[in-house]
This record gives structure tokens, sequence and C-alpha cells, in this order.
């Protein structure tokens, strides 16, 4: 089994991606073995994974007949830093749809490496999940797009992978997915459609856009000159988040859906005294999780099931 403990001290003196100790990756043996623990705690079969965002933990709360873990006991699973983030894996139903919910997520600025970041996503495939939700809480730079309002993901930029940093890096595991995954459909379409016609459904269309989500590194809130840049690049929204799980899922088959809930404007001006902060950040996320919540278990309940791509 992998021990996080004994791979972070290895990998603390690897900054460069070459040099990265391959015989210390996790190998499809030690996702296997998380998942089998998991199948062995739970009767709970999910088909839809879903990876709450900052202050969005609230979603997990409301599944039917729960069986949840605290990450600390589950067998090679690692641990959750940031506050707004339970630290819990929570097993349920939404709409009669078994589900499994991260309530909290990984992050590369809490130090840990990507592949670390997204070992869920894999214990998820082997636990037979088909669809991935990701939530996250995101700044906006599009013109129009107001704190509280929520963004369905159409694609993304992932920054820190244009520069390099993957959690495909390292030898393929076949048994997960090819070596060169095509990203060009990632976020699913019909998807996307069935939940903007959830969207009108609920009268919320006045608050729901389709746009880009951009992947920075983070723990820092972006300069005005990156803003400037975020925006020219045509993102309409960034986070420190998403986007590696998002590459991880779909590279073993998952079928990916995405949400942004807008917690605030990125500053794009020098003149005013606006500072975002992440109280601020889960204050948001926490007033608008509800409408979040209602167009996730209406999406669970009426998506098709049992097409995903298996490799
Ligand atoms: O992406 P999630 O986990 O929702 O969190 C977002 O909120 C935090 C900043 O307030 C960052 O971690 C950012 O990525
Ligand atoms: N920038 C980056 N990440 C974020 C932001 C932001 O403005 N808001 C929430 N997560």
């Amino acid at each position: 089994m992998v021990d996080w403990v004994v791979f972070d001290d290895l990998m603390k003196d690897y900054t460069m991606l070459d040099d990265i100790p391959v015989t210390s990756l996790p190998r499809h043996d030690d996702y296997q073995r998380t998942a089998d623990w998991l199948l062995s705690h739970t009767k709970q079969r999910p088909l839809v994974g879903i990876i709450c965002g900052s202050g969005l933990g609230l979603l997990a709360d409301t599944l039917k007949a729960q069986d949840s873990f605290p990450y600390a006991e589950i067998p090679g699973f690692p641990q959750s830093t940031v506050q707004g983030h339970a630290g819990r894996l929570v097993f349920g139903e939404l709409k009669g749809r078994s589900c499994v919910c991260m309530q909290g997520r990984f992050h590369m600025y809490e130090g840990h490496s990507l592949c670390k970041t997204t070992f869920p996503v894999r214990v998820f495939k082997l636990l037979g999940v088909e669809t991935l939700i990701v939530t996250n809480a995101a700044g906006s730079l599009a013109d129009g797009y107001q704190p509280g309002d929520i963004m369905i993901i159409k694609d993304h930029i992932n920054f820190p992978g244009l520069s390099g940093l993957s959690p495909l890096n390292g030898p393929n595991d076949d048994k997960f997915g090819p070596r060169f995954p095509a990203m060009s459909n990632v976020y699913d379409k019909d998807l996307r459609c069935l939940a903007m016609d959830i969207v009108k459904q609920m009268g919320l269309s006045q608050f729901v856009h389709e746009g880009v989500y951009a992947m920075v590194g983070g723990p820092n809130f972006e300069t005005v000159s990156e803003a400037k840049l975020l925006h020219r690049l045509g993102v309409d929204a960034v986070g420190m988040s998403t986007a590696p799980e998002v590459l991880v899922a779909s590279h073993c088959g998952l079928r990916v859906f995405g949400l942004s809930l807008i917690t605030n404007k990125v500053v794009r001006s020098y003149d005013g005294q606006d500072q975002v902060n992440h109280e601020a950040v889960l204050e948001v996320s926490k007033m608008r999780s509800h409408s979040l919540q209602l167009l996730i278990t209406q999406l669970v309940g009426r998506m098709d099931m049992n097409n995903n791509t298996h490799f």
C-alpha cells in the first residue's frame, strides 16, 4: 500500500518531473486495495462520483441511506488540510441513484503531488463509477458574472498542465487508459445540455452561465496583471483545482460534468480596495450551495446511465 508519509518524504527533493522516482508512484494495486476496502465496508455500488468544492460539502449531507468514512480511516487515502473541506467520503443515494461524494478535495498547493490529489478518482473508477461530477468555488473574470452565479464548465485551461505538471506523468498504466488521451470534448455535451434544461425549468437561467474554467497553482489569489491576462485569454472563471481530477477521470473513461460556483470577482483594476479572501469564498459558497445541490440532484436523477467508455 502506498504510504503517503514516506511518499511525500521521497517527493520533497524532486522538483523536476523527470526526477520523480517512478517506483514510488501509486500502482494499480494501491488503487484496487482502497477500492476493495470501501466495497467491503458499504453496500452502495455507486455509478456517480461527486467532488465537492470549497464550502460545497453540504451536498454530501443530502444523500439518503448514507455510509460515511473519514479519510483517515480509509486505507491508502490522502488527508485534506484546507478549511471548508471536511475530509469524508460519503456514500448514499440521490433520487434513488447510488453516489459517492468527496466532502473535501486535495489541492496541489497543500503540498500534494498531482497523482495524490487525483488518487480518489481512480478509486472511484474501480468502485464502478461511470460519471464524475466536479464542483468548485471560483473567481469570475467574465463581464456579467456575479458572485453567487453558477457556471457550467464547458472547457478548461490547465495552466499547471501546460507547463508540464500532470497527474499522468510517469509510466502510463494501460489498465486505466491510453498514453495520449484526447481532451477536446472532456466536459460531456449531453450532460451540459441536460443541465441547461434543468436550469431553465428551475427558473435559474439568469444566474447560470456556461464558460471556461482555468486552473492556476495557487495558493495566492491573482495579481491585477494576471487577472487581466486570464481575461484576455478568454477565461471566464479561475480556481486552484479541478483540471487534474478531470484529466484523470477522462483518461480512465469516466464521463465528466463540472460546475463552478462564482464566489468573487477577480480584481482587475488597481483602483479600489477590493481584496478576495478564503473566508469570503466560503461564505458565498454556503449561501448559494442550495441551488447547486438542487441542480446536481435533478441532474443525477435524469442522467442516463451505463454508457461510459471502457478501456
Ligand atoms: O477549487 P476549490 O476546492 O473549490 O477551492 C477554491 O477555493 C480556494 C480559495 O478560496 C481554492 O482552493 C480554490 O481552488
Ligand atoms: N482565484 C483563484 N481561485 C479562487 C478564486 C479566485 O479568485 N476564488 C475562489 N477560488
